[in-house]
């Protein structure tokens, strides 16, 4: 038991007597220090209804009753303190009114990260405001399009939390409950401070610091604190992990972080170019979505912010996806150039040049955000699971897996990036040579292909066409560069493996197949579209598309594949995968089925979530969102939809 006996009265006197009573027998926990306070907190709330914060350094997940029920410190890939996510007894953090777990109403201040809940009781109404905050290292200046913005990568970020009364009165309650090492150790609580607002939490080589204007009293493993506002009184909260534990020290410092923070996403956002359009708003939250994915200090991005969250509910298609996949990273850079957003593409293509390649010069297809190489994938057993669905994984074996849509997808970053920058930076060019070589090489091979099989190795048509996609970049590089005789050898090739998959990546009815020994459709074969391998009025592209559009969705909802059809090595059947959703309506607009894409793009802005955020997934019979949350390749490719669609409406407009 680690309760910290001068602190106990002081939780009683605010919890009421007995509140360290509850005891931890039966529980399995106790033997590691665990005493559980109160009922385990349940069921899971729709993956959905989860609020996403970010400080480009870490993200945090924020359930509907104002818990924060998933937080890695300090940075995206570190082991959880608040993983409520994937186990309910594996750390909390609430902040909310006392008794009552349903908000009135939850939104984004416009245009931030910033989290607003107000909250209605019989007796008043709050206000809070959550943030993870981040800020301009020299006040909130405008961020102008193609500088270095003045961003404080250095600075000290912490979880914020404010309260406000508006009406009447409110009785407010936080509960800090971490438990650290993805759930397994408890906190060990201790006062710093004579009058009790700040208190350390261990466990696991991690502190935090906690420090509120509200009375804490220490419960065994948590902080509970309680108070009563009145209209117009406030209160706060602030959690810290950086080494110096400095936090605000008031309700206005604390507010003062989350005005710069705000100014922070404001700024950042006005260095896009986002069309005046009706779907402006959900272009934004995806913008802030997938900046909130990037990873600052390196300019790597996470695939989404979580591990585990299931593909199948309480099934085994559970992954961690808290690592740079140089794919995912591609269609990133690919949707933020779309909207003008440079800056980050320029920094993604430092961390590619920065590296470390393999032996024979080709690149792994995923990398930790700080480059790390060895990605192996660990169970933790002792985890129920989000819904039951286990096994959790820390950790990603497909780093080890070859997949050769990776040349195509680095060569297209590295011509999008020359393009746009218009320079090639000189570090680049060995990769560019290493990459192309390397693909000229194995286009041939079989592999696991882009949805990452762990069953055999097959020809996927969408690997031969990023080795295409490969081979022409490079051409097109070596031409910039003035190198004649590689733009030559390596469009020779490129045109080798145009023709292969014309021979042998085609069924008899005109549509491309999923791999060269099958006739099962896959939603990849529509990057042929996005990526202009045939012209879109070529019969076989709009065959593909509408292949595609009938075959493999359900209710209009893209499937990536037949799970019956297609031997992935897992069990299980998935839900609609919302990139391939996406990426349909994309290929609707080439193939000038402008009207369908629409009302596709509709269909999928309704889905979203209350606060506009996608899954990896949708399961229509349920209207659920499966998988990771919130997942990048759902986001960028919403952006790239919807661009295209304007482009294609203002170019209609003008003709
Ligand atoms: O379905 C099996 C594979 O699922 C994951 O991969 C998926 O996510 C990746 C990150 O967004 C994406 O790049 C890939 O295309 C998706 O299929 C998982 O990471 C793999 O380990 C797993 O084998």
């Amino acid at each position: 038991m680690t309760t910290n006996p001068g602190s106990a009265e002081a939780a009683a006197a605010i919890s009421g007597a007995g509140g360290l009573a509850a005891a931890s027998g039966g529980d399995p926990r106790a033997a590691s220090g665990w005493v559980r306070m109160s009922p385990v907190r349940s069921p899971f709330p729709p993956i959905e209804d989860y609020a996403f914060l970010s400080n480009c350094h870490t993200g945090a997940l924020v359930a509907p009753d104002g818990s924060i029920d998933w937080l890695c410190v300090p940075r995206f890939d570190s082991p959880s303190i608040f993983g409520s996510m994937l186990d309910r007894e594996a750390g909390m953090f609430r902040l909310g009114p006392y008794g009552i777990n349903h908000p009135t109403a939850r939104d984004y201040e416009p245009g931030t990260n910033v989290l607003i809940t107000t909250w209605r009781t019989v007796t008043g109404w709050i206000l809070v405001r959550d943030a993870l905050t981040i800020g301009p290292a020299n006040g909130p200046d405008r961020v102008t399009p193609h500088s270095r913005p003045p961003y404080d990568d250095d600075a000290d970020h912490f979880f914020v939390r404010t309260v406000e009364c508006l009406e009447g009165h409110v009785d407010v309650e936080l509960i800090c409950e971490p438990a650290f090492d993805y759930g397994r150790t408890p906190a060990t609580w201790t006062f710093v401070d004579a009058d009790q607002h700040v208190a350390d939490g261990s466990g696991a080589g991690t502190t935090v610091r906690l420090r509120s204007d509200m009375a804490m009293g220490i419960e065994g493993n948590r902080i509970r604190g309680r108070r009563r506002l009145k209209r117009g009184q406030t209160a706060y909260c602030v959690l810290s992990w950086a080494d110096q534990l400095a936090t605000p020290g008031s309700y206005d410092e604390a507010m003062t972080c989350i005005g710069h923070t705000t100014s922070y996403w404001r700024n950042w956002l006005a260095g896009a170019r986002i069309a005046d359009h009706r779907w402006r708003d959900a272009l934004q939250r995806s913008a802030i979505a997938v900046k909130g994915l990037t990873y600052m200090p390196t300019g790597a991005t996470v695939a989404a912010l979580t591990t585990s969250l299931p593909e199948t509910p309480r099934g085994e298609r559970n992954w961690d996806y808290r690592f740079t996949w140089m794919r995912d990273s591609s269609f990133t850079m690919q949707a933020l150039h779309y909207l003008n957003l440079d800056w980050e593409a320029d920094e993604f293509m430092q961390f590619v040049a920065d590296i470390e390649p393999n032996h024979d010069g080709t690149l792994q297809i995923m990398y930790g955000i700080d480059g790390r190489r060895d990605l192996t994938e660990k169970t933790r057993d002792d985890l129920s699971g989000y819904g039951g669905a286990r096994p959790v994984r820390v950790g990603n074996n497909a780093y080890s897996q070859r997949q050769n849509d990776v040349f195509g997808a680095v060569l297209d970053s590295v011509l999008l990036h020359t393009r746009r920058s218009q320079r090639m930076p000189r570090r680049l060019w060995p990769i560019v040579t290493s990459q192309a070589d390397s693909a000229a090489k194995v286009w041939r091979n079989p592999d696991q292909g882009i949805w990452e099989a762990r069953g055999d190795p097959q020809h996927y048509v969408s690997s031969k066409l990023m080795c295409w996609i490969a081979m022409d970049r490079a051409s097109r590089l070596a031409e910039i560069r003035g190198h004649p005789d590689a733009k030559k050898r390596w469009a020779d090739v490129a045109q080798e493996i145009h023709d292969d998959i014309l021979a042998h990546g085609v069924r008899t009815d005109g549509v491309l197949r999923q791999h060269y020994d099958t006739d099962a459709l896959d939603a990849s074969t529509l990057l042929a579209v996005l990526y202009n391998f045939l012209p879109p009025s070529d019969e076989r592209m709009r065959n593909t598309v509408e292949a595609i559009a009938k075959d493999l969705t359900e209710d209009g909802f893209v499937l990536r594949y037949r799970t019956n059809e297609t031997d992935d090595g897992l069990s299980g059947k998935e839900g609609s995968f919302l990139i391939c959703s996406f990426w349909l309506v994309s290929a609707l607009t080439s193939v000038g089925e402008v009207e369908r894409a629409v009302q596709l793009m509709e269909r999928l802005l309704k889905v979203g979530s209350p606060l506009g955020l996608y899954a990896e997934e949708f399961e229509v019979k349920t209207g659920r969102h499966l998988g990771n949350f919130p997942q990048a390749f759902s986001h960028l490719a919403l952006i790239q939809a919807a661009s295209r669609i304007v482009l294609a409406e203002r170019l209609a407009e003008v003709a």
